[in-house]
């Protein structure tokens, strides 16, 4: 029997969404723009990369026609290889959100068709008996923040406040979450996750999808950093996913990265938490040795958006590309004859658009392994036909998302 390999790139979007529009994001393209600034010399940093971006082994598994297909536009600067290998083609999302886990959950199989509840970006973006609440039940002397931002602008503006006074940062996003920024230490990491627990039960009526919890470090600006234990509490999916499914059906899916968080915890039976792409991969490497036949393994490799999307870092994004793309053979070597690997994305965050967002995008699909001939899938209307090729690949009876492209 087959095993099935899904790799999540988090933010790795192909611009083109059909709907960009109507979030203000006509004409983002994360792969598209980084590439045009790499050919520019626009994206060259000293002791991390320069020239045009080099990504050898996702252009042979068909990401220039990929980005042609969705965008209409070639990547400027890359290398069209000889021949391709496996199966390209991208998809749009029909979930509203361009939040992680609406992404996630419409890759396995669950679109989510009702609108998240959002904070507003003019005055507070914190219901005033919210805050009243939280604080009273947290016994806290009241937050700071209370806005939009951006994680780490935020920490330096306010993180010597904070220490001083112990009111944890609180600040949104154009997704629909509420996110806690507190020292490690000083405040204490049990009680930032215990408040992040208190508040994901008071904002389920508020429909808001997630609380994420941003620890950092340090002692005065500059020097304050995030750390590895960030915590995302997300509400369930609703309806079973893939991942509920496969075990159903008796399969190990191993959740490797944050996938746990984003499906709350749901269908993930085994979860391999490392932090940072290197770690990720070496984690998604050694799960790959472990899979048993018709098992997931399921990462995602948040540091595209996460260290170089929402931060605007275009030399660092298309070097954690160029990173990635390198440890493609390592992956190819732990395939079975019957194994699949699909490549794709969440959503798009394209690092020279306006803002610090998400950006609205279709993704890509590259899907090889063995057995896998070479075929262009086109333009697949929902994400959900990932998670269905997968179910197919494993086989499960059809669900009621999406189509398998196998
Ligand atoms: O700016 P930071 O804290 O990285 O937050 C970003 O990360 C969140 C989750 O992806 C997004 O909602 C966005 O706000
Ligand atoms: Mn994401
Ligand atoms: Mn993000």
């Amino acid at each position: 029997m087959a095993r099935a390999f899904l790799f999540v790139l988090d933010s790795f979007g192909v611009g083109g969404a059909p709907d960009a529009a109507s979030y203000g994001d006509e004409g983002a393209d994360t792969l598209g723009h980084i590439a045009e600034f790499c050919a520019a010399g626009a994206a060259d940093r000293a002791g991390l990369r320069a020239g045009p971006l080099q990504l050898p082994n996702m252009s042979a598994l068909g990401l220039i026609e990929i980005a042609r297909m969705a965008s209409g536009n070639l990547p400027a600067g890359m290398e069209m290889p000889e021949r391709l290998f496996g199966l390209h083609g991208a998809a749009s999302e029909i979930s509203r959100g361009k939040d992680t886990p609406s992404g996630h959950w419409e890759i396995a199989g669950v679109p989510v068709r009702f609108d998240w509840g959002y904070f507003p970006t003019e005055g507070d973006a914190f219901p005033e008996a919210l805050v009243e609440e939280l604080c009273a039940r947290a016994d806290l002397p009241g937050i700071l923040g209370n806005c939009h931002a951006s994680g780490t602008e935020i920490i330096e503006r306010f993180g010597e406040d904070h220490i001083r006074s112990g009111k944890p940062i609180c600040y949104t996003s154009s997704d629909s979450v509420f996110q806690v920024a507190a020292h490690e230490t000083h405040f204490g990491l049990d009680r930032l996750y215990a408040l992040c627990a208190l508040l994901r039960d008071l904002l389920d009526p508020l429909n808001i999808g997630r609380v994420i919890a941003r620890p950092f470090t340090g002692e005065k600006p500059g020097r304050f950093q995030r750390t590895g234990n960030r915590k995302d509490y997300s509400v369930p999916p609703p309806e079973p996913t893939l991942l509920d499914r496969l075990v159903t059906a008796g399969r190990t899916v191993h959740a490797v990265g944050k996938i746990g968080d984003i499906f709350a915890h749901q269908g993930t039976p085994r979860e391999i938490k490392a932090s940072g792409n290197e770690a990720l991969m070496a984690a998604a490497l050694r799960a790959m040795e472990e899979a048993q036949d018709g098992d997931l393994v399921f990462t995602n490799f948040v540091d595209f958006d996460m260290v170089y999307g929402h931060r605007r870092d275009v030399p660092g994004y298309a070097a954690a590309l160029e990173q990635f793309d390198l440890w493609l053979p390592d992956v190819y070597r732990k395939l079975g004859p019957e194994d699949m690997v699909i490549l794709t994305a969440d959503h798009g965050c394209d690092p020279t658009w306006r803002g610090t967002d998400h950006t609205r995008e279709r993704v890509p699909i590259m899907a090889f392994g063995p057995s896998i001939r070479s075929r262009n899938i086109g333009i697949r209307s929902t994400y959900a036909d990932i998670g269905e090729t997968v179910a197919a690949h494993l086989g499960l009876a059809p669900g009621p998302h999406g189509r398998s492209f196998l």
